[in-house]
C-alpha cells in the first residue's frame, strides 16, 4: 500500500545554459511546452494527491491556463520562485500538505512512474530517497590549471536525479535551517544531508534526462517517440 504524496515541480529557473530567448521549461516539444508533459507525467500517477508548481513571476498567468487546458487537476497551487533553485523549492514545499513530498525538476519530463515508485518506496522505508543511476564515465577531479588531482573510485559514485522524496516534515525543516544560515545546495539531498539526514539511492533511469543544453533537445525528440511508441505497444 503506498503513502499519498505530494509533489513540488520546480520550474522558476531562466536556463542560461540553453540560451534560447524563451525559457527551456516553455520550449516546445512534440507541440506542448516541456513541462506540460512533466505535470501531465504526475498527474497520471495515482499515489499522487497534490501538485505545486514553482515558476516565474511572468509564467504564472500561462501556467493556469495551460493547467487548465490539460486538466492537470492536481494542481493545488502555482506560486513565484526565487532567485536559486533552492529558494523555489523551499516556497513550495510550505504549501504541501502532505505527510510525503517528492521535488521533482520541470525539465525532467521522461520519468517512469516505476522509477517514481521506487523512490518513494525508499524513501518510507528510510524518510529520504532520490533517483540515481551509476556513472559510466571515468570522472577525474581538476585543479583550475587543468591538471587532474584525483581519479575516484568509480564504483562509488552516481550521478544523482530528480525526483528526490522525502518525508515532508524532514525536508521542510531542513530547508527552513539552510534559508537561516544561507546554506546553499545543488539538490534538496544536499540540504537534508547537512541536516544530518540519511539519504539513499534508488534505481533511476538513464533516460530520465534534466533538458539543460540545446544538445539535450534532439535526445527530448527521440525519447518522446520511444514514450509515444512504448505506449502503443501497451494498448495493442
Ligand atoms: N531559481 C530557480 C532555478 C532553477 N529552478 C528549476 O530547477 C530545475 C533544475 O535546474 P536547471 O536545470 O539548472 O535550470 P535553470 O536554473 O533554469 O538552468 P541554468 O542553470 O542553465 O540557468 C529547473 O526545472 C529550473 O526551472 C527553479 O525552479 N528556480
Ligand atoms: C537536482 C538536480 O537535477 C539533480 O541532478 C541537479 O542537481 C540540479 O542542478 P542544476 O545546477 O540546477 O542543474
Amino acid at each position: 500500500m503506498m503513502e499519498r504524496w505530494g509533489v513540488v515541480i520546480v520550474a522558476a529557473g531562466r536556463g542560461k545554459r540553453m540560451g534560447t530567448t524563451e525559457s527551456k521549461q516553455y520550449l516546445q516539444l512534440g507541440g506542448k511546452p516541456i513541462v506540460v508533459h512533466t505535470l501531465q507525467n504526475f498527474q497520471e500517477m495515482a499515489f499522487i494527491d497534490e501538485i505545486v508548481l514553482v515558476v516565474g513571476a511572468d509564467d504564472i498567468a500561462r501556467c493556469e491556463a495551460w493547467c487548465e487546458q490539460y486538466r492537470i487537476t492536481k494542481m493545488k497551487a502555482i506560486i513565484q520562485g526565487g532567485a536559486e533553485r533552492q529558494h523555489s523549492v523551499h516556497a513550495g514545499l510550505r504549501l504541501i500538505e502532505s505527510p510525503w513530498v517528492m521535488v521533482h525538476d520541470g525539465v525532467r519530463p521522461f520519468v517512469s512512474e516505476q522509477a517514481v515508485v521506487r523512490c518513494c518506496q525508499q524513501a518510507a522505508a528510510h524518510g529520504a530517497a532520490v533517483l540515481a543511476v551509476p556513472v559510466k564515465d571515468t570522472i577525474k577531479q581538476v585543479n583550475q590549471d587543468g591538471v587532474i588531482t584525483a581519479t575516484p573510485d568509480r564504483k562509488s559514485l552516481w550521478a544523482i536525479q530528480t525526483p528526490q522524496a522525502f518525508r515532508h516534515d524532514l525536508l521542510l525543516e531542513a530547508h527552513e535551517a539552510a534559508q537561516q544560515v544561507g546554506m546553499l545546495g545543488t539538490d534538496d539531498a544536499s540540504v537534508a544531508e547537512w541536516r544530518g539526514a540519511t539519504v539513499v539511492v534508488a534505481e533511476g533511469e538513464y533516460t530520465n534526462i534534466k533538458i539543460t543544453t540545446p544538445e539535450d533537445l534532439p535526445w527530448a525528440e527521440l525519447l518522446l517517440q520511444q514514450t509515444a511508441a512504448n505506449e502503443r505497444g501497451k494498448t495493442q
